[in-house]
């Protein structure tokens, strides 16, 4: 990689692929906070249920980086989207005639032995590549302990850790089905329950303790489910001996991180794409290394 390049971070998800661009030279020179409003990134996130969307994503990452290279580094937990959009950027799926590239594409899977984080748990490599960015991302940003709590797809809520040298560790975490597939699960799985809307208005929440009808039960159960967990989790990994420890410091991020905020009792700061801002860090750090581009 060289300065001279755009990068594309690429987050797949199982239920939307998210995309930061920036330009190599841009980021070295931003490397100071990448989550800053005026930070040299564009974001755009390309949920999967959306048609053609490795089309979509090849034609805006073309739109924005025009002729430059392009180095796309991946995270993915969903390789049936990360191979057709593969097959798309390098130009190999018949279907992408229309984006076929006319400049150089470089395409990197990336792995836990790309993230330069200590990982403490009985098998790395089979820890999701998302959840070792995103706290890769929170614990060069944030002090650790801390618990970093993805709330996507699945809701992840980890927990990353200070060593004897006060580097931070990656010791695991706890996972639990999001708001989506917890409505689509009591859904699919009884008579009685037809799938709820998924929005939820904070006054009708405040409203509803208990809930008075089927949907607003729906609603406010799933919601209380994925607030108790992560608030649960955040207490036991601080101190799981004493209900009165405080807990730890929570970064929020995720498709459904705004839903959840304003019902976390616990101190937490939402940080938007942080698996893409995990990505951008390491490329930054690669240019750092290696000036004149080494990949
Ligand atoms: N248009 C949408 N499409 C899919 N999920 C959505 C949408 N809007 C909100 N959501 C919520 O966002 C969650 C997915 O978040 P996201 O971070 O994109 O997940 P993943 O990382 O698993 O792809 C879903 O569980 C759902 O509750
Ligand atoms: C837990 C996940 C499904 C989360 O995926 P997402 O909700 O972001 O789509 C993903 O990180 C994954 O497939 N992990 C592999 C198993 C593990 O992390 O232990
Ligand atoms: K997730």
């Amino acid at each position: 990689m060289t300065p001279r390049e755009t990068i594309a971070a690429i987050d797949v998800g199982n239920s939307a692929i998210k995309v930061a661009l920036a330009k190599v030279s841009e980021l070295i020179t931003a490397a100071g906070d990448l989550s800053a409003g005026d930070a040299p990134v564009r974001y755009q996130s390309f949920p999967l249920d959306q048609p053609r969307w490795d089309q979509q994503i090849c034609r805006w990452v073309r739109q924005h980086a025009g002729q430059a290279t392009v180095s796309w580094w991946v995270s993915t937990v969903n390789h049936a989207a990360s191979r057709p959009l593969k097959d798309a950027v390098l130009g190999v799926a018949d279907s992408a005639a229309e984006s076929a590239p006319d400049r150089q594409q470089a395409w990197h899977n990336l792995t836990f032995e790309d993230v330069p984080l200590r990982i403490k748990v009985d098998a790395p490599e089979k820890v999701g590549i998302d959840r070792l960015l995103s706290a890769y991302a929170a614990s060069t940003r944030f002090a650790a302990p801390l618990v970093v709590v993805d709330a996507g797809s699945a809701v992840t809520v980890d927990c990353v850790r200070p060593d004897s040298d006060a580097r931070p560790v990656f010791v695991g975490g706890a996972i639990l089905p999001g708001i989506r597939l917890q409505h689509a699960a009591l859904a699919t799985g009884t008579e009685g329950l037809q799938q709820a809307t998924q929005r939820i208005d904070p006054a009708e929440v405040a409203a509803m303790m208990p809930a008075t009808n089927t949907q607003q039960a729906i609603r406010l159960g799933v919601l209380a489910a994925v607030v108790g967990g992560v608030e649960r989790l955040a207490q036991e990994y601080a101190c799981p001996d004493d209900d009165a420890v405080e807990s730890l410091p929570i970064v929020l991020c995720g498709g459904d991180a705004a839903t959840l905020s304003p019902y976390l009792r616990a101190l937490h700061q939402q940080v938007p794409h942080l698996v893409c801002l995990g990505i951008l860090d390491l490329a930054i750090q690669q240019c750092q290394i290696a000036p004149s581009g080494l990949k």
